[in-house]
């Protein structure tokens, strides 16, 4: 398995897998979002690309597309593709239980896990931050935050968390949505996020201000 995010994977985020040769270039993984592909489970059945694929059903209650009826399913069913080295799993999901068998499917699989929280509307105090990451890395590989920054101060509290829980020995990956949070982006892994996420073509971003593939690629070369 490919995907152990013991140091930076860049994702190119996309609902088509056939996106992978224009990724290859400058991504070390594929986000498939199967929430807003039509056919995902015929698509990853189908794929044969060389990049892993990091495999998220985002839920409509956390700024997907899919409802819930099926969609741990599918994320389950995924898990046995080949190809498939990571899942994203919503916290919340894990915290009220739903979770549980998908969770244990993948650790059986080999399939790593990253248990991820989105904040559509602000940005947390930074202890609260500290806490959501903390309690997320207990069930997973990775330990994902997305936050909305309004202000400079909230994305310097955002990198704090992420500096202060990866010195402590933690795998998370943070960011911060929207314009005033774009350079997070490129930042956060200078502190030691272990996920950026990228579309291929900017018209197709899954997050609002994601930079295009090629440039986060090339600022993060550089910054780290
Ligand atoms: O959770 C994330 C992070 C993200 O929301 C972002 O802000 O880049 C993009 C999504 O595709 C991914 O599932």
């Amino acid at each position: 398995m490919g995907l152990r995010f013991d140091s930076f994977v860049l994702a190119a985020a996309t609902a088509d897998l056939s996106d992978e040769p224009a990724a290859r270039e400058h991504a070390d993984a594929i986000e498939f979002r199967m929430d807003l592909a039509d056919e995902p489970l015929a698509a990853l059945e189908a794929y044969d690309g060389d990049l892993p694929i990091l495999a998220t059903n985002r839920a409509d209650w956390e700024g997907g597309d899919a409802d819930d009826d099926g969609r741990l399913e599918a994320l389950s069913a995924a898990t046995a593709v080949e190809s498939v080295d990571a899942i994203d799993i919503e916290l919340e999901s894990i915290l009220d239980g739903a979770a549980a068998g998908l969770l244990e499917t993948a650790r059986d699989r080999g399939v790593s896990i990253v248990a991820s929280t989105h904040d559509f509307e602000g940005t947390p105090p930074r202890k609260e931050m500290v806490r959501t990451l903390t309690e997320a890395g207990k069930y997973a590989d990775v330990a994902k935050l997305a936050v909305t920054a309004e202000s400079k101060a909230d994305t310097l509290a955002l990198l704090s968390a992420t500096e202060q829980l990866t010195a402590h020995g933690d795998s998370v990956a943070t960011m911060a949505m929207g314009e005033v949070g774009s350079h997070t982006r490129a930042v956060a892994p200078v502190y030691g996020s272990k996920i950026g996420y990228a579309p291929v073509d900017p018209d197709e971003a899954t997050a609002p201000g994601q930079y295009d593939l090629e440039t986060l690629a090339k600022l993060v070369a550089r910054l780290t």
